[in-house]
């Protein structure tokens, strides 16, 4: 059992982006964010990524998903060793694939990596499969940062409602009122999956040879986007849904074989204009406007998608460094800040984060020998 008060955790997170993991520490008490640790990153090497990419759209038991958890074992298992003045670790693990709506069969997610492994491994208690209990429950099981989200903004001083948004490979963003005593009141948090981000882009690069990134959106600032084709995509029912929703990496695949026809930058173009009108459309479901956004995640790296997103969405955007936090590691910080939640018997999501009917405190936690 964890002593009461503040602890060191150390959180990760191996993105839909598949590009590596992240690992910060957070000193916190479940509650309140007392102080931000060392942060360290572990990119994948492309055969790795290539095992990973191999399983996507799999659940256990199919072909490719061991050797994908034997990888992702192994890269945590590296990088953690280096981040041990942890007491606890929060392991994220890699999604593999998420239908919280039961489209292809039964309502499951599935992310890759074992969190007894790594406590074996690493000698720290881990809390781990944040998502399943969710899920079970009748929850989307994402986005599960909305809590965390809400002590950054506590925080750091925050007195009026603010959206932050993760532009990872898919898009969540959390409204928050930081004027609510906690994020358990009705009325603090909202949040949800945005749409597609960085991730179709990342495989436009790829599939067309040209790299594995938009590097600040140069290729998208070169082309034009097609408005007919972003107005089919945003014709997609998930627009209308009322939040929580949350999304798999590839569910908008099927729309984008529709780009072919485009060169390389209209291509561009179209995917960073679609990925930043999907945000302003969910402003849509937003309680009330929020006096900003504050955008974490590698998209806040896209110029192109950073000039996109403040030309849509009517209210001042800014990388969340405006507010000293660290865009590159929200979502490792965010699961060290779970970790304890779930170790103190915390709820970790609720109704208005991921649609489940109670508070849920979802996560195993497994315990070294
Ligand atoms: N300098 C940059 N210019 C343009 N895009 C960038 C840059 N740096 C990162 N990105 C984009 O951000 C992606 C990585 O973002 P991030 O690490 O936030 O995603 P993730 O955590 O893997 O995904 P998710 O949050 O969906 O799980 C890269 O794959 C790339 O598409
Ligand atoms: C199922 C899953 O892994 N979803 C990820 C993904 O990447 C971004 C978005 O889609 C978000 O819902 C979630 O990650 C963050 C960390 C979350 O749960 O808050």
């Amino acid at each position: 059992m964890l002593k009461p008060g503040p602890v060191w955790a150390v959180g990760t997170m191996s993105g839909t982006s598949l590009d590596g993991v992240d690992a910060a520490l957070v000193l916190t008490d479940g509650t309140r964010i007392l102080d931000f640790g060392r942060a360290d990153y572990r990119p994948y090497s492309e055969a790795e990524r290539e095992t990973l990419r191999a399983a996507l759209g799999r659940w256990p038991g199919e072909p490719g998903v061991e050797a994908a958890a034997e990888v992702v074992e192994t890269a945590h298992a590296e990088l953690l060793s280096t981040l041990l003045e942890a007491r606890l670790v929060g392991f994220h693990g890699q999604t593999l694939a998420h239908d919280p709506d039961g489209r292809q069969g039964p309502r499951r997610t599935h992310q890759a990596g074992s969190g007894t492994v790594l406590a074996e491994v690493l000698g720290r208690p881990v809390v781990w499969d944040f998502r399943s209990m969710d899920v079970e429950l009748g929850g989307q099981g994402a986005p599960l940062v909305p809590f965390f989200h809400f002590a950054c903004a506590k925080w750091a001083g925050l007195t009026a409602p603010v959206a932050i948004l993760n532009l990872g490979g898919v898009g969540n963003v959390t409204w928050l009122d930081p004027r609510a005593p906690g994020p358990e009141v009705p009325g603090a948090v909202l949040a949800f999956d945005t749409g597609p981000a960085n991730a179709p882009l990342n495989d436009l690069m790829r599939a067309r040879g040209l790299g594995e990134v938009d590097e600040g959106g140069a290729l998208a600032r070169a082309g034009r986007a097609d408005e007919g084709l972003l107005a089919r995509f945003l014709a997609h029912p998930y627009f209308l849904r009322i939040p929580p929703k949350s999304l798999d990496r590839n569910d908008f695949n099927p729309l984008f074989a529709a780009l072919e026809g485009l060169c390389d930058a209209d291509a561009a173009a179209t995917l960073t204009a679609f990925a930043a009108a999907a945000v302003a459309r969910g402003f849509e479901h937003f309680p009330s406007p929020p006096s900003a956004l504050y955008v974490a995640g590698g998209g806040r790296l896209n110029e192109a998608l950073m000039v996109e997103l403040a030309a849509r969405v009517g209210v001042p955007v800014a990388p969340v460094e405006d507010l000293g936090l660290d865009g590159d590691m929200l979502e490792a910080q965010a699961f060290a800040y779970l970790a304890v939640r779930v170790a103190r018997g915390l709820p970790t999501t609720a109704p208005t984060t991921t649609g489940v009917a109670a508070f849920v405190g979802g996560g195993q936690i497994s315990q070294p020998d």
